[in-house]
């Protein structure tokens, strides 16, 4: 679905890269996460597979065609929902929604049933200049859904949405990606990430230092650590215990042979965590 080769990226062409050698592969039906912190690269990236900025070094494909030769069909087949609400402020959200479907030649889906997905279904009729931040930001989501996209990009979903709303976004994203739909998406936030990503690519300084699912990743670099609560002599006691070291193996056979167990849980590492661990760096 999207093919990366060798990718670089030069603003100001004096040397220094924004995106330094980057190669990934998103395949068709996934949810692909593309992380890192305020100035990764992460949009620059973005913007090249979406014809947004011109292609300098590297081979890129999306839905199947080059980005160097970029065409319109390939935008009859995505879908882009960026942080930035662009939304036109004089027209109302159902202006909005008719005015930009007529830029496609495809099928493409009734505003009113988008407008009620992302829950402004009452606020068809009002102009999206009297919208708060989080209401253009639904408004730009639903815009991106309108001509039933096969790749979908989605650049901070739910950032600045209260978190009743960024479920429901959640659960849109899910439901969409059930239907086939494969997504892009670009977040510096790791819960996110983890809940909706099958794969996940760690980029810092226009480099991509990992890609992998969350679940291996906690599996690999997880602190395969074991809280366990116990009752001793009336008193409860807490501990954590490594399940890789004898020592600790041997206490925790003890504890369950001996004592009254109350809760048991393996500790896993957060992305977060494996985050810093892989590159050295936080996420903000
Ligand atoms: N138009 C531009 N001109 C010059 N340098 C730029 C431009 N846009 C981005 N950069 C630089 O390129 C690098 C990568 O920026 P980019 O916007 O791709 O990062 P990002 O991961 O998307 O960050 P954020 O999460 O803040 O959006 C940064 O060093 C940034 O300062």
């Amino acid at each position: 679905m999207i093919n990366v080769k060798n990718l670089f990226h030069s603003y100001n062409k004096d040397g220094k890269f924004a995106v330094k050698d980057v190669s990934f592969e998103v395949k068709e039906g996934e949810i692909f996460g593309f992380l890192g912190p305020s100035g990764a690269g992460k949009s620059t990236t973005q913007n090249i597979l979406t014809g947004l900025l011109q292609l300098q070094q590297g081979e890129v494909s999306v839905v199947g065609y080059d980005v160097k030769t970029i065409s319109n069909k390939m935008f009859n087949q995505i879908g882009m929902s960026f942080e930035q609400s662009n939304v036109y402020s004089k027209m109302t959200a159902k202006e909005n929604l008719d005015f930009y479907r007529k830029l496609f030649d495809v099928e493409t889906r009734e505003p009113e049933e988008l407008l009620e997905l992302v829950g402004l279904g009452d606020k068809a009729n009002i102009r999206a200049g009297e919208f708060s931040k989080g209401m253009k930001h639904r408004l730009t989501f639903a815009r991106s859904m309108i001509n039933n996209p096969r790749l979908w990009f989605l650049d901070e979903p739910t950032t600045g949405l209260d978190p009743a709303i960024a479920s429901e976004i959640k659960d849109i994203i899910r439901e969409e990606n059930k239907k086939g739909v494969t997504i892009f998406l670009t977040t510096h936030n790791m819960h996110i990430a983890d809940e909706l990503c099958d794969r996940v690519a760690f980029i810092v300084d226009g480099e991509i230092k990992l890609i992998d699912s969350p679940r291996n990743l906690k599996l690999q670099y997880g602190n395969k650590l074991v809280e366990v609560e116990y009752i001793k002599e009336g008193e409860t006691i807490k501990e954590t215990l490594s399940t890789i070291q004898e020592e600790d193996i041997k206490q925790l056979q003890d504890i369950i042979g001996k004592y009254e167990v109350q809760t048991m849980h393996t500790k896993e590492a957060t992305l977060e965590e494996i985050f810093i661990k892989v590159t050295g760096r936080g996420l903000e």
